[in-house]
């Protein structure tokens, strides 16, 4: 479920008043989600999207904000949010901070095809090629910096082989990180998993949930998307989906030498943060509500299979 907060009718009619968007007609609760309250709201001019912030940094939804202000500005598929008649998008309803957005087409692809992943790499390439110039800054969260800190934190729920592993890596990504030296950073998306996105067909509808969204390395985000979207059940990579996400993405932005090598420690990395990150919500910090925690050992999987063998080859650049 992803609707915390109930709303009725009459509130979101009269909340609607301020926008220009037409009159309330329908209202629905959106059953996936994890985080924040959802709602579909249909008026007689349009879809939109209501969201309501339940939990996290209130206080960072400001950069949010301007984040996706800034990439819709730029012709990135994000869900520009909704301003009031005085210009304001960040507002009050039901005593939570609340957003409405435009509503985005499509649904979450489950297998994605090759012209999905191509479509989806172009925009990420895209993204990042207009994020280096963003001015906002809210240094990522989930980066070296934090696997450092926190990782003693599992470690009493680990069997001692995934001591060592998780151990290990994070000694082995600190070393590669100082070798490799300055990296192109720029705004991330953060957590462009599939259920990020929402494809009609194979046209990209949206990529949505910013949430994450952060500053720092665009590598990061490039290597949660591969190891989302090309990862095979067995945490393998997948040869055709990888060439199709990254020939679309290194056609609008080239790797650079220092991105290139470190792209096998960075593939790691970023499937160890999601095995700690999901390790922390089982173990350490459950969620307030009741929902069934995403599984951690898909990420142990992906880790174990990109030391066993390796990333693969990146694809020759053929730039646009
Ligand atoms: N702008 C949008 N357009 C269409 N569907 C959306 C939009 N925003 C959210 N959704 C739908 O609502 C669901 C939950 O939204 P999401 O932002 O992912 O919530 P949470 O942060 O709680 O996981 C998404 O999986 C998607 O189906
Ligand atoms: N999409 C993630 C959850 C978001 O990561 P978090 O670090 O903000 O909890 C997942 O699949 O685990």
């Amino acid at each position: 479920m992803a609707v915390f907060t109930p709303l009725g009718d009459a509130q979101v009619a009269t909340f609607l008043e301020r926008f220009d968007v037409g009159a309330f007609k329908a209202l629905k609760g959106v059953a996936g989600g994890t985080e924040n309250s959802t709602f579909f709201v249909t008026t007689d001019q349009r879809e939109l999207v209501l969201t309501l912030f339940e939990q996290g940094e209130h206080e960072e939804l400001p950069f949010f904000v301007e984040l996706m202000d800034y990439l819709d500005e730029h012709r990135i598929p994000v869900p520009g949010p909704v301003h009031d008649r005085e210009g304001t998008a960040l507002q009050s309803l039901a005593g939570k901070p609340a957003l409405l957005f435009p509503r985005m087409p499509g649904s979450h692809p489950e297998s994605p095809n090759l012209a999905q992943c191509r479509a989806l790499g172009d925009a990420l390439g895209r993204l990042h090629l207009v994020s280096q110039h963003f001015p906002g800054q809210r240094p990522n969260p989930r980066d070296l910096h934090w696997l450092q800190a926190v990782h003693h934190k599992v470690l009493g729920y680990l069997s001692p082989d995934d001591q060592t592993l998780m151990k290990n890596q994070v000694d082995e990504f600190e070393a590669a990180f100082a070798e490799a030296g300055e990296l192109p950073c720029g705004a991330l998306h953060g957590d462009l998993f599939r259920d990020n996105t929402l494809f009609e067909g194979d046209t990209l509808g949206g990529i949505i949930d910013l949430y994450n969204g952060c500053t720092g390395d665009l590598l990061f985000d490039v290597a949660i998307v591969i190891n989302d979207w090309a990862t095979d059940d067995d945490g393998r990579l997948d040869a055709k989906r990888h060439d199709a996400v990254l020939d679309a993405y290194l056609a609008r932005r080239p790797f650079t030498q220092a991105e290139r090598a470190l792209w096998p420690a960075m593939l790691r990395m970023t499937a160890l943060r999601y095995w700690l990150s999901r390790l922390l919500v089982v173990y350490v910090d459950p969620p307030a509500h009741d929902l069934t925690p995403h599984d951690p050992e898909r990420f142990r999987t992906i880790l174990k299979a990109r030391i066993d063998h390796g990333a693969l080859p990146l694809p020759e650049v053929t730039t646009r």
